[in-house]
């Protein structure tokens, strides 16, 4: 597995927020900012001429509250909302949720630790706090979803996602890699969950890096350990990319 390398001038950066960005942490309110993130990806964003971007399974809204007060690019709810770089948010049409979120919630309301997050486009229970429960959370939210083509099941780190078919982390990438400053830059898209993977397949083929971060088997080139390895790649970049002698794009 190769180590990967820093990023040229030429390089656009793809970000997923938990397990990446930051820790993993019991409830998602609880996760934690490390501090100088915000400030480093702002050098960043600023180095790349704007090639910077989040790309979650979070809420768009949630996102720029973590990272306050950066707006970032920002790929949200698996790539179902995007905001361009220009600033303008291409959100899908919405899907009926009301049969996902009564499932969900009955299951919660009948076991303790199940924690359901009721997103725009999407609906995810959370079993982290009750890891007995996962199989059925995966049975019930299935069984929810049936063949209805709308809709499509992601299994996370201890959770269970519905989301709207037809949209990934891959399509949100691709689109970015269509406009400015993204089109014909070297994507660099660092992820540490199944949801990543057809982020890291898009990556590759436009000639980039997919970046795994942690365990796990994966289709990505390149391996880091954890948050705390991202942010000192982060941290090297930047400096790299401030170095006298960095060629301009
Ligand atoms: O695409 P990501 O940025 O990695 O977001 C994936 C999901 O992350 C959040 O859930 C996960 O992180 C929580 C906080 O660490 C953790 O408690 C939970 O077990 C994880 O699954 C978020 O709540 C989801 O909406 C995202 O889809």
């Amino acid at each position: 597995m190769q180590m990967p390398f820093l990023p040229g001038s030429d390089a656009a950066l793809f970000l997923d927020f938990d397990g990446t960005l930051v820790g993993i942490a019991e409830t998602p309110e609880a996760v934690k900012v490390p501090d100088g993130l915000v400030p480093l990806l702002a050098q960043l964003h600023d180095a790349l001429d704007g090639a910077v971007a989040i790309v979650s399974g979070r809420p768009v809204d949630v996102l720029d509250r973590f990272l306050a007060p950066l707006r970032l690019p920002t790929a949200g709810e698996h790539g179902a909302h995007r905001r361009d770089a220009e600033g303008q948010l291409m959100e899908r049409a919405p899907t009926d949720l009301s049969e996902v979120i009564a499932a969900a919630n009955a299951l919660a309301n009948r076991h303790t630790g199940l924690l359901v997050e009721r997103k725009q486009a999407a609906v995810a229970l959370h079993y982290r706090l009750a890891p007995e429960l996962e199989q059925l959370c995966l049975d019930t939210m299935a069984e929810t979803v049936g063949d209805r083509p709308e809709f499509e099941l992601l299994h996370g780190k201890c959770v269970v996602e519905i989301k709207p078919a037809g949209t990934n982390k891959g399509t949100a990438i691709t689109a970015y890699l269509k406009e400015p400053p993204f089109i014909d830059r070297k994507p660099f898209f660092f992820g540490d969950d199944t949801t990543d993977e057809s982020g890291f397949a898009v990556a590759q083929a436009f000639g980039g890096l997919g970046i795994k971060v942690g365990p796990g088997s994966t289709r990505a080139t390149a391996r880091v350990d954890g948050p705390a390895a991202v942010y000192e790649w982060l941290k090297q970049a930047a400096d790299a990319l401030a170095a006298p002698g960095t060629a301009p794009r």
